[in-house]
């Protein structure tokens, strides 16, 4: 088993040592590593991400290359671009610079009579503690709708059919992350699936809402969404 360390902008003291926790003990991982201590880097111009989701990822990505050798593994985390890792040697730190990137998100409506998907997403995650629907980041030469399909199977194992783009957002947020998101709706390929919560340490659960009756807290884009009169819903207007 590997002992490393991650250098993450990210990182706080009351975070840390249940970053470190949920780290070692990633499923994905397969216990192939240990986690030793998290170290801050300076937060300029990254993208703020959950420690957890944001390290496991990095780590996915570099295992090819991973040696037990290295005790710093620098994650410097774009996940527009998602190639901004690397791993280097605690003898010969180096240090990526980060420049500004456009993120983009896709995040999918999922249409089920009246209803729509939602998942309350759980703290050190993007939106913690509020309602969200599925979805994620772009990955390079992905198309929309691909990301969609891929999102919603790695967040609830349901298979969606008949995507279609609704709207897009543009936002510039304070910690220089220029997010751009783009809404589809779909539907299930199986009316009879049922959503799993295929990632208890991001969600909560998936469960179906109807959009009089929309859960709370929702994650503040959303919300401006909906209550500015959005509908999902085809012929809605
Ligand atoms: N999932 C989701 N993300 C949303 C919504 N609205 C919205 O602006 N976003 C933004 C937040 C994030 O910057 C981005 C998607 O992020 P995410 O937190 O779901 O990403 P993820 O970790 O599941 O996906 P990834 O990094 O594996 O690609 O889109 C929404 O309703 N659902």
């Amino acid at each position: 088993m590997a002992t490393v360390s991650l250098r993450t902008p990210v990182i706080s003291p009351a975070t840390k040592p249940d970053a470190i926790r949920r780290l070692s003990s990633a499923k994905n991982l397969n216990g192939s590593l240990q986690v030793r201590d998290i170290i801050n880097s300076p937060p300029k111009h990254h993208v703020q991400k959950s420690v957890f989701q944001l390290a496991v990822k990095s780590m996915k990505m570099s295992k090819p290359a991973f040696s037990p050798n290295c005790s710093i593994f620098q994650t410097n985390y774009m996940p527009a671009l998602k190639f901004n890792t690397k791993i280097v040697r605690s003898s010969n730190i180096e240090k990526q610079e980060m420049q500004p990137a456009l993120v983009v998100g896709v995040s999918v409506f999922i249409l089920k009579d009246n209803k729509i998907l939602f998942g309350r997403r759980r703290s050190l995650s993007v939106g913690a503690n509020s309602y969200l629907l599925p979805g994620g980041h772009l990955e390079l030469g992905e198309s929309y709708e691909e990301c969609a399909t891929r999102e919603v199977k790695e967040e609830t194992g349901l298979d969606i059919k008949d995507i279609e783009w609704l709207t897009k957002t543009n936002k510039f947020y304070y910690d220089e992350t220029h997010l751009e998101v783009t809404y589809v709706r779909a539907y299930l390929s199986d009316p009879d699936q049922t959503p799993q919560n295929v990632e208890p340490d991001k969600c909560e659960g998936w469960y179906w809402y109807d959009l009089n009756n929309l859960p709370e807290p929702m994650f503040g884009p959303l919300r401006e969404m909906l209550q500015g009169g959005f509908s999902p819903f085809p012929n809605s207007s």
